[in-house]
């Protein structure tokens, strides 16, 4: 591991790193705020999914989440959001290639080599992350739109992993919106019954009622996806009919920016600081 960057923030440290990843086949960036602790008191941890376009730097510089952060005594891990590097398969498009992982284990050609960032953030990133840095086995997840569909598909397949999952604005129904149609189209081919084991809303519908862990959504009304990328509400029913334990809040005249997220993140880590730390 190389470390790229610290900066004290706050009474913390917010560092980037770069590792050689075994499972995506080149190498990563990820970035760590480090909370201020006690002797031989390890912080749990909050795994952030950033979206499309986004690298580990997005939500470590606009969101504002280290001070909330440093005061609940949480660390941040903000991983990038695909494979990096000259011999990546990409796509001109913004939506797909580098930049636009969608947090699955890709199955086919060009994508299949490198495109596994679903095993990356499940099992590679963790076990560094814990036999590197002095943090605790409690971890929760969260992300932001595409990074959203990340986290609740992860804390949806790994019953038991996380503690509770909140999204901002999240890809709740990939299968059924352009965005996802796309990605699992290219990344997981045209035989529709294989993507829906990276669908939140399928996977929710299937889930066993002693799995279901504390879950947080917030969306902006004036976001420009609501209506044809996102719509929360069909997980949201999802949840209803399985008494899945989710709370969606419509934030009026919030966008899909990083703004809406700064303006809401104090609520997420306090939220996941609540059951990050329950005895
Ligand atoms: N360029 C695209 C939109 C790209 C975009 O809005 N990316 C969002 C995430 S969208 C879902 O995953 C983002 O977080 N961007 C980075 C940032 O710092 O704001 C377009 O123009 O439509």
């Amino acid at each position: 591991m190389e470390l790229l960057e610290e900066h004290r923030c706050f009474e913390g440290r917010q560092q980037r790193w770069r590792h050689d990843s075994t499972t995506l086949n080149c190498t990563m960036t990820f970035s760590i705020f480090l909370p201020p602790t006690a002797d031989n008191v390890k912080p749990p941890v909050l795994y952030w999914l950033s979206g499309l376009t986004c690298n580990d730097e997005n939500f470590t510089t606009k969101a504002g989440a280290q001070r909330v952060a440093a005061e609940l005594g949480i660390a941040l891990v903000m991983p990038d959001t695909s494979p990096r590097g000259d011999d990546v398969a990409d796509d001109a498009g913004y939506d797909l290639g580098k930049g636009a992982g969608f947090y699955l284990n890709a199955t086919q050609e060009p994508w299949a080599s490198h495109y596994r960032m679903y095993d990356y953030i499940r099992e590679e990133l963790p076990t560094l992350i814990k036999a590197q840095f002095a943090v605790s086995d409690r971890a929760a997840i969260s992300g932001h739109s595409m990074g959203g569909h990340g986290a609740l598909i992860l804390a949806l397949k790994n019953p038991g992993t996380f503690t509770s999952v909140s999204a901002f604005a999240p890809i709740v129904n990939p299968t059924q919106v352009p965005w996802g149609q796309k990605a699992f189209s290219n990344y997981l081919g045209n035989d529709e019954s294989t993507w829906q084991e990276w669908d939140s809303c399928a996977l929710m519908q299937a889930s066993q009622s002693q799995d279901a862990i504390p879950t947080l959504i917030d969306q902006g009304d004036a976001d420009q996806f609501l209506a044809n990328q996102l719509q929360p509400a069909v997980l949201a029913e999802v949840a209803r009919l399985k008494s899945w334990p989710l709370t969606l809040r419509i934030q009026e005249g919030h966008d899909h920016s990083y703004y809406f997220i700064a303006s809401w993140i104090e609520d997420h880590l306090r939220f996941h600081a609540e059951h990050l730390f329950a005895k």
